[in-house]
This record gives structure tokens, sequence and C-alpha cells, in this order.
């Protein structure tokens, strides 16, 4: 089998399989051939966000006889996961792109943590995927159905799982997200379960999750790895690093829909501007005096509220150092920017 590397973090690559006399048709990036983008499409093309994602649909050519696929055109994401580049620059990174849903996996043997699980509520609505809640292991815990009515409390709608790979315990209530075409992805900490739920699914060990690492004479990078893969219901599995560990990203949209009920109370507070402090008719004060808002939840909201002000804060700072250093190049692009040979893909027999 023929995998393909870039120093990028995500690669472009095509999951359909080679095609030796191919016109310019509709492809799923994911695995297998090597893309290239023209050229002048590259250095057209200023945010990450603009490049080709794991998850994304492009239109690309594999001319006879060549194992390179030349990209044409990036189709419109239905769904982007993004996470803030690393560097100053304000810029995004699709860690995935077209997911229908996220499964947020927590262990029942680990630390029970609903502040965590509202952290990753957030992080996938931002991107808008639907969240769904798989609590893996359930054959080490006594009592699954406490901790389902416990995450059931702080988000009502969201499909909660008690699941079990070892025992196969819980494949049918998947069934539903999984149906063919719909595009998954799994994120939560290391060790809860993740590769072994998609061997599970997949119904047979996959290499799906070890990264290597790589010197060669040109320096130190990343050997990137399959990150698609097709389930035997038709579904895709997307995994990337990225997916796996979801951090907060400055967009409210997420934290919003994670704390609808909390924003909902704030909306009946007799003042609009109120704090939630000492005012009066503060319906968020009365909830949390009445016991009927949980005062840990609160707490996460006002935390999570204070980290993505100052995420949106970062993002501004770095936007305007941008736009100052174009405006000191008379509007040039930066020379360190996106390097044509960071879209650079490397080939490597398996
Ligand atoms: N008892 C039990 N153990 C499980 C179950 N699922 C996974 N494990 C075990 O949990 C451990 C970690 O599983 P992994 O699938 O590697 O976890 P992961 O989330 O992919 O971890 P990272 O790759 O570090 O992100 C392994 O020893 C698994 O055998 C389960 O349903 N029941
Ligand atoms: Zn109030």
């Amino acid at each position: 089998m023929r995998r393909c590397r870039r120093r990028a973090r995500s690669s472009p690559r095509l999951a359909s399989s080679r095609n030796s006399a191919i016109s310019t048709a509709s492809r799923r990036l994911g695995e297998t051939d090597s893309p290239r983008c023209p050229a002048n499409s590259l250095l057209s093309r200023r945010r990450r966000g603009d490049y080709p994602a794991v998850g994304d649909w492009v239109a690309a050519e594999l001319p006879d006889g060549d194992s390179h696929a030349v990209i044409h055109a990036l189709l419109p994401r239905r769904t982007s996961i993004v996470r803030r580049a690393a560097g100053s620059r304000p810029d995004e990174q699709i860690i995935g792109a077209n997911i229908d849903t996220v499964f947020i996996v927590v262990s029942l043997n680990e630390d029970w943590n609903l502040r965590r699980i509202e952290r990753y509520l957030i992080a996938v609505q931002d991107g808008g995927a639907r969240p769904v809640l798989l609590l893996t292991k359930a054959d080490l815990c006594e009592e699954p159905e406490r901790y389902v009515r416990e995450a059931r409390a702080i988000a009502p709608e969201l499909p909660v799982f008690p699941i079990s790979a070892l025992q196969d315990l819980g494949r049918d209530a998947l069934a539903p997200f999984l149906v063919p075409g719909a595009t998954v992805g799994a994120t939560g900490s290391s060790g809860v379960g993740k590769s072994t739920l998609l061997n599970w699914l997949a119904g047979e060990s996959r290499q799906a999750v070890q990264g290597i690492r790589e010197d060669d004479a040109r320096g130190r990078h990343t050997t990137t790895h399959r990150e698609l893969f097709v389930l035997p219901s038709g579904a895709v599995w997307l995994d990337t690093p990225g997916m796996r560990e979801l951090q907060l990203w400055e967009s409210e949209d997420g934290w919003q829909a994670t704390f609808s009920d909390i924003e909902a109370l704030a909306a009946s507070c007799r003042f609009r501007d109120c704090r939630h402090e000492a005012e009066q008719g503060c319906a968020v004060r009365e909830a949390l005096s009445g016991g009927e808002l949980d005062p840990a939840r609160y707490a996460n909201y006002r935390k999570t509220e204070r980290e993505l002000a100052r995420l949106a804060q970062k993002e501004r700072r770095a936007g305007k150092r941008v736009a100052k250093e174009a405006a000191a190049r008379g509007g040039k692009p930066a020379a360190g920017g996106m390097k044509q040979k960071s879209m650079r893909v490397h080939e490597v027999e398996d």
C-alpha cells in the first residue's frame, strides 16, 4: 500500500481508489494518492482554512500513469472543526471537514468529569457537527445508568450511550449515526478507548493511531498516517490527532449551544447587562439559590466564557499585527506565510 505525507499537520490525500485514466472528478480527501495543487492556486491562497483538509471533497485530476493527483477546486464544507494554528498568525487549522457526528468518548472507569464534557460540547458544536456522548468500558462500571442520568442533566438533548467494545455492548445504539455516507470522528482523553472503538466498529484492527516521527536530510517532520476509514456500515470514520484532542476555539456558537439553559436564564434577568452578581431581579442567581442551576456548571460557564474572550482578544491582536506588517510591506503577503513547500506531498511505501 502506498502512503503519503506532507509537512503540514493535516494532509491532503485522496480517499478513492486509484484510477489510471481519470478526468476531473469529485473526490474525498483522506488516503492513498498524493495530490498536488497547481502553484498558482497555492500562491493565491492565504489562509490555512483555504487549503484542502482531511474530509474535504475536491475536484481532482489524476493524469494517466501519474501517481500524483492535481486538485483543481475545493468543494464548500458543510461543517468544519477548526482550531487556531500554532504561531502568532491569526489563522485557523481545519481539523476535520464535513463531519456529521463527533463521538465524545469518556471512560466509565476514569475520573468522571461533567465539566470536561461541557468543554467537548463547546468544541464539537462550534464546528457544526452533532455531538454524541459515548461512555466506554461499561463492563467495568456497576451503574452506568447513573452516569447517563448525570450527562443528560447537563445536556438533555445529547444522545448518551454506555458501550463496551470488550463485551460487544451498545453497537445497535450507534447504528443510526453510522449510516452509509455519514462521516464521524471521536474525541476524548488518552486511554478512554477511541482506537478500540474504531477497531470494534470496523470489525478488525486498523493501524489508525500511530503517528511516526522520522528524520531525514531535510529535517525532522511528522509522517502522517491514515486518517479516513470506511466502516462496514458505509460510514466514514475520520481519525486525526487534532480530532482526538479537541480544544476550545474563539467562536461563541458552541458555547452558547452548550449553555443554552443559562443563556435563557440570563435573558430573563431584569437588566439586560446583568452580571449575575448582586443585581436585583437576577434570574441566574435565583436559579442558583433555588438549586435549579448547579453552581459547578455555572462556574464552568463563566470560566469558559473568560477563556473564549481571551482567545478572541489574542486573535484580534494577532490580526492587527499581521495587518500592520502587511501595510509595512505595501500589502504584500508575508514571506514566511504559507510556503509552497509546506504543501509538498511526500510518498513512502509501506
Ligand atoms: N474493559 C474494557 N477496556 C477497554 C474497552 N475499550 C478499551 N479498553 C482498553 O482501554 C485501553 C485504552 O484503549 P485505547 O483504545 O488505546 O484508547 P485511546 O482512547 O485510543 O487512547 P489514545 O490512543 O492514547 O488516545 C486499552 O487497554 C483497551 O483495551 C472496553 O470496552 N472495556
Ligand atoms: Zn442576572
